[in-house]
């Protein structure tokens, strides 16, 4: 749903949080941009309608499902997943607090006529896949898997980032309190959901195969004119491949994407980690047309830093931490990337290519992907140390990963202390080699 300018009706808080607008509303509740005076911060505000709630038929299941998404506060934090922040459960005030998502969901881009490009929809793929491999490591599959629930961050009017929102039907595999099921939208539900078979991150897989099925053709994967016939072909119905609804689509995507929507649970994907990468490979193969949306895609820079040995300690949210805050950078052969007497506290990191390292123009070290370099200034612990000692020029095509001071200050506390870790590393390695070469001169002869 799009944002709406509705005035607000009747109320200029909810909770603490002064209303600024409406954002979106869904069948039980309606969303509002809110400011958070105390974080000084905007927030989004899902507050429960009281009609939702007094519903004699359905009100004790809507309740649940708020109870479900509010019992998440405070524990999902994934760059691609909606954050909760706070939650209310008086019952004359259901709320959640979110955090602000600007943009809107993937509903506008299912339409023919508003198509985004087939590489975009893989990106958004691969991060849907990785955020829903961090929600099953939690223990939830989240059930509910469509397009309103796949917040779209725009900027431009460009789609640039993806967030998996709303938890209202999350199923907790670990909790024993009763939980609603059979939940979830019928269009992009799995068969064995359908059912009321048990559940399991496949039927997510499945939702998700949807999605992207509906994003790439403009069509849901299962088409019908009633629910008992939608819900005979959603079990027993073939479904077209998406590369005979829209051209330009390689026989890869389709495999990717039907292996997803296989009718058998167990015939899909046997893990996220494996769906994520069967996605990403389809752009590192180039089965995807690249257009011009940015030299590297996300994913791209997610799996260079996979594997690079320096990131080896990171997990995947601090992994996409790098790739949002790292200055990323192409250079060509011959460039200078730091020259001997200057000073400065910026690093690098080659991701990709290679490096010299000179000093009076003699080469004293070749420096590879996954290897430091201005390290040392970043690490002076007095001014004098920080002046460069050598020059440092690519002989290779370079991609570098940089940060400064400052933009290292903006990770998180975790992601700082692997890259500590990280350096403690280097360093020990470093000292070992000069001690080894000081013990045996012969060896660097
Ligand atoms: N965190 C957010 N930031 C910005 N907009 C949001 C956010 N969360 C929800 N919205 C907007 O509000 C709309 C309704 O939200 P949501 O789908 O969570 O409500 P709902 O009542 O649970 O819907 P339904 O039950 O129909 O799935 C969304 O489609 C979106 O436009």
């Amino acid at each position: 749903m799009t944002e709406t300018d509705a005035p607000v009706a009747t109320f200029t808080h909810i909770g603490e949080y002064r209303v600024l607008r409406k954002l979106g509303e869904g069948a039980t509740s309606e969303v509002f941009l809110c400011r958070d005076e105390f974080h000084a911060r905007e927030v989004a505000v899902k507050r429960v309608r009281d009609a939702a709630v007094r519903d004699p038929v359905d009100g004790r299941y809507y309740s649940r499902f708020f109870a479900a998404e509010a019992a998440l506060v405070g524990r999902l934090q994934h760059p691609h997943v909606v954050q909760i922040f706070d939650a209310s459960d008086k019952p004359d005030e259901q709320y959640l607090v979110m955090e602000h998502v600007p943009g809107s969901t993937l509903r506008p881009y299912c339409r023919a006529d508003q198509l985004l490009p087939l590489e975009l929809i893989v990106e958004i793929g691969f991060k849907c896949a990785m955020a829903l491999g961090y929600v099953f490591r939690q223990g939830l599959v989240h059930r509910d898997i469509k397009p309103a629930n796949i917040l779209a961050v725009e900027a431009n009017g460009h789609v640039t980032d993806v967030k998996v929102s709303d938890f209202g039907s999350v199923l907790n595999l670990g909790a024993d309190t009763t939980q609603v099921h059979r939940v979830g939208s019928l269009t992009y539900m799995s068969p064995e959901q359908l059912d009321g078979g048990p559940l399991n991150a496949q039927s997510d897989m499945y939702a998700l195969g949807a999605v992207l099925y509906h994003l790439i053709t403009g069509h849901p994967p299962v088409e019908a004119d009633s629910q008992p016939a939608m819900i005979q072909r959603i079990l027993n119905a073939p479904v077209v491949p998406p590369s005979e609804r829209r051209h330009g689509v390689e026989p890869a995507v389709d495999g990717v994407i039907l292996q997803a929507l296989n009718k058998l649970p167990e015939h899909r994907y046997a893990n996220w980690d494996d769906f994520a990468n069967a996605l990403a490979s389809l752009i590192t193969n180039r089965q995807v047309p690249r257009g011009n949306l940015q030299a590297v895609l996300d994913s791209e820079r997610f799996g260079l830093l996979r594997q690079l040995d320096f990131f080896k300690g990171f997990d995947d949210v601090e992994l996409w931490e790098v790739v949002h805050q790292a200055r990323w950078q192409r250079y060509s052969v011959g460039h200078k990337l730091m020259k001997r007497g200057e000073r400065g506290r910026d690093f690098h990191i080659v991701a990709q290519g290679a490096v010299e390292v000179l000093r009076e123009r003699q080469k004293v070290e070749t420096l590879k992907a996954g290897m430091l370099v201005g390290e040392m200034a970043y690490l002076a612990p007095s001014k004098d140390m920080r002046l460069r000692s050598a020059d440092v020029v690519a002989t290779e095509p370079i991609t570098t990963i940089s940060f400064t001071p400052d933009t290292l200050a903006q990770l998180s506390v975790a992601c700082r202390g692997r890259f500590n870790e990280a350096f403690i590393g280097v360093l020990v390695r470093r000292l070992h080699a000069a001690h080894e070469a000081l013990s045996h001169p012969q060896r660097i002869l």
